[in-house]
């Protein structure tokens, strides 16, 4: 079956586009604007460094919010406008690009890094309404953004590398503050996820919805609960991120000075399902194009991923497997598209895995 190339430079002008990217009735926008949802905003610069009181009201309210709907922005982050300005910038220059260019850096299937766009070949219904541009970033190899980036789209984009190489590094540095405040939350103590992610594996994802001619048939991000551990998005000042909470969809109203974060399905079952990796998506609208940033925080990948004793008892029994983030990245990449319900087809799936491979060894005698 031959399935189409999403040229946004030309479909995002036409009403006449593929049924492939038109989404069932149940799961389109509905007309009416959605409401805004009003999510705690964590002043993290002053809680680290500020009072007692201070610290201990935004444990609480990051701690309410990770429980209902695992939903917060952070201001007072540290992130230089400047750089973010940049960031931004480069996402213009990059999707503007012919299409050619941009698949110089074509995702190879069953990777997550490189660009994608309808995940053509992908997926064979439902397609998302986006573009996008992801790679890996670690602490630990400063110089991984700038040389997969000029390897892969060439020397004349050296820039755009430099640009994300110091924006992941203050992302990591961000979720590292964070870490401590979910800790802290969690009554796990400000070091114990910290030091869990010291070393981390990420991936940095560009966002690039174009606009659409049928805005309420299409989506530019499916429902879908982030499999990975802590999600900090900046969104461009459109408007189109939305959380299913309270059995409806909301939307997080933009705020330049803010970074919308929110838990994932690694992270939820670190906390033995006591924080909520929630069901979000995101839409588009048929006059602007609309970008977001997502620095998707992942521990290194063999660790393995359990949540730490004193959250498990006997009215607390483990709520998953123990598993590595190299398998449940490999499960949303070669074996299922992520969803709502993601991390509970992958507990079952790893499980019979598990069971499948002691079949598989001859009975011990
Ligand atoms: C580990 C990942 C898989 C996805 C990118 C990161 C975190 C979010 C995931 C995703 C965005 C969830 C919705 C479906 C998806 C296919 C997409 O729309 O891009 C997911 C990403 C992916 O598998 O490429
Ligand atoms: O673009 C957005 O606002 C949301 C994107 C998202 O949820 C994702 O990339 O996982
Ligand atoms: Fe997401």
């Amino acid at each position: 079956m031959v399935r189409p190339v999403f040229d946004a430079a030309v479909l995002s002008g036409r009403s006449d586009i593929p049924s492939q990217f038109i989404w069932p009735e149940g799961e389109s926008p509905t007309p009416d604007a959605a409401e805004e949802l009003h999510v705690p905003l964590i002043n993290i610069g002053g809680m680290l460094s500020g009072d007692a009181a201070a610290a201990a009201e935004v444990t609480r309210l990051v701690g309410e919010a990770c429980e209902r709907h695992g939903f917060f922005q952070v201001v007072n982050h540290g992130i230089d406008a400047e750089l973010l300005a940049d960031a931004h910038r480069c996402v213009d220059n990059f999707f503007t690009m012919p299409l050619p260019e941009k698949q110089r850096a074509l995702r190879r299937p069953g990777e997550s890094c490189g660009y994608a766009s309808s995940f053509t070949g992908r997926f064979a219904s439902k397609l998302p309404w986006k573009e996008t541009l992801s790679f890996r970033s670690c602490p630990s190899d400063p110089a991984l953004v700038v040389d997969y980036i000029v390897a892969t789209l060439g020397e004349d984009h050296r820039r755009l590398g430099e640009v994300y190489a110091r924006y992941c590094s203050e992302m990591s540095r961000l979720s590292l503050e964070i870490m401590e405040v979910l800790g802290e939350s969690l009554g796990v103590g400000r070091a114990h996820y910290r030091r869990f992610f010291e070393g981390n594996d990420s991936i940095m994802r560009l966002n690039y919805y174009p606009p659409c001619q049928r805005p309420l048939e299409t989506l530019g991000t499916g429902p879908h609960c982030d499999p990975t551990s802590l999600t900090i998005l900046h969104q461009d000042n459109v408007g189109g991120l939305q959380v299913h909470t309270e059995g409806r969809w909301r939307s997080i109203r933009p705020r330049a000075d803010a970074f919308v974060v929110n838990i994932g399905d690694t992270f939820m079952a670190l906390s033995n399902g006591r924080y909520k990796s929630c069901l979000h998506r995101a839409v588009v609208n048929s006059r602007v194009p609309r970008k977001s940033l997502a620095f998707f925080l992942c521990p290194e990948m063999d660790k393995v991923v359990a949540p730490p004793g004193t959250l498990v008892d006997a009215s607390n029994p483990r709520a998953y497997p123990d598993f590595t983030w190299r398998s449940l990245l490999d499960f949303t990449q070669k074996h299922y598209r992520a969803d709502m319900k993601t991390l509970e087809v992958f507990s079952s799936w790893i499980v019979q895995q598990q069971q499948g491979q002691l079949a598989l060894q001859p009975a011990m005698t």
